[in-house]
């Protein structure tokens, strides 16, 4: 895998003791901003690497759910031999007709939106300490350790096997977070779980496979939200650098507004939202189990100097104790050293925490 991302932070050294850590919304909203602090300055900038449309004939690919779990054997198989395709080539695809409503999406987006809307103070009540904890909201990505800030505030909560998000604050009853965010993700599981049965037979393996070897009963999923405000340089500044994402599959909604992109073909390619579809990619235990067929898809997000943007990312994993092997049947006597790595979820994830995020972080370089 490559390391294809603008030079990006060390996040294994301290940031200056001098630095003061505010939110990017709170730094965006200040007046009379017309440069951004040094400390979130990339050495090299991402206009050095810009990305392009995709090609007319070699689009991102879209996957219509409504044929993917039709009961017509003709239309589902063409749906699973789409969804190969798309896994193998991309990495990343546009998901239509997945049956959850554009108001419950809209709603979802209204109540994280409304959470960064608090004061500085009622959202540093959940300040994370540990990978773990079931609700973390921060700026950059480890903002005590960065050395270059990310232009970028988020909140992650673990939302399955136990629902977590924060609680409504007095007063504020409108935001209606726990309702509106559990019913999202109760949509979303099943969403996940439909898609994954596809996943498994476009792997040549039974619908059920995946989610019985990766325990999908007590799978851990996490929903964020990333709000990306406006920059004034936003050719200096990164939302999120190349990475590749934990888990078996990310499903991600947004607001209308451009900053995904995915690399693709040697190229970043630009991942424009279409309207009420969600964006899926292949995440790094898809990659162990199917014995890197299906390749952890890299993908980074940029910032704009005009709109505030927010993505929500839906990340199903299997079970914190599950140790992710390949699947026997993909193995085929080309065992790949590259997914032999004996830890379990939970182990893993410590483990890319720990690790520098831009590297575009894939199996392969998980070894120890
Ligand atoms: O903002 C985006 O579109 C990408 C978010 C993302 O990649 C992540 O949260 O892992
Ligand atoms: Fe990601």
């Amino acid at each position: 895998m490559d390391t294809v991302s603008p030079v990006a932070p060390s996040h294994q050294e301290a940031s200056s003791p001098h630095i003061k850590i505010t939110s990017a919304k709170t730094l965006a909203e200040s007046t009379n901003l017309a440069s951004i602090p040094s400390h979130y300055a990339f050495t090299t900038p991402t206009s050095g690497d810009q990305a392009v449309h995709p090609d007319h004939d070699d689009s991102i690919p879209v996957i219509d759910f409504s044929l993917l779990s039709s009961s017509n054997p003709d239309q589902r198989c063409k749906a699973v031999s789409d969804l190969a395709k798309a896994c193998e080539d991309w990495g990343i695809f546009m998901l239509i007709n997945h049956g959850v409503p554009e108001s419950q999406m809209k709603a979802t987006v209204d109540a994280l939106m409304g959470f960064f809307d608090l004061t500085e103070e009622e959202k540093n009540e959940f300040q994370g300490k540990n990978l773990l904890d079931p609700i973390i909201y921060g700026t950059s990505f480890r903002a005590s350790v960065d050395k270059v800030f990310l232009w970028r505030d988020f909140l992650k909560m673990m939302v399955y096997p136990k629902f977590h998000c924060p609680p409504e604050p007095e007063g504020m009853s409108t935001v209606c977070c726990t309702e509106v965010l559990a019913e999202y993700t109760g949509k979303l599981r099943k969403l996940a779980r439909e898609l994954l049965k596809g996943v498994s037979e476009s792997l040549g393996l039974g619908p059920g496979y995946i989610d019985e070897a990766m325990n999908i009963d007590s799978s851990l999923q996490i929903l964020a939200a990333n709000l990306y405000p406006p920059c004034p340089q936003p050719e200096l500044a990164v939302g999120l650098p190349s990475h590749s994402d934990i888990g078996l599959l990310t499903i991600l909604m947004q607001n209308d507004i451009s900053g995904l992109q995915v690399h693709h073909g040697g190229k970043w390619v630009k991942v424009d939202p279409i309207p009420n579809a969600f964006v899926v990619n292949t995440a790094d235990q898809l990659e162990i189990m199917s014995n890197e067929k299906y390749k952890s898809a890299l993908h980074r997000a940029v910032v704009n100097n005009k709109t505030t943007r927010i993505s929500i990312p839906f990340s199903t994993g299997p079970s914190l104790d599950t140790v992710v092997v390949p699947a026997e049947q993909l193995v085929d006597g080309k065992h790949n050293q590259a997914t032999d790595i004996s830890m379990n979820y939970k182990e893993y994830m410590e483990f890319k925490q720990s690790t520098v995020l831009h590297k575009g972080l894939c199996p392969n370089q998980v070894k120890i």
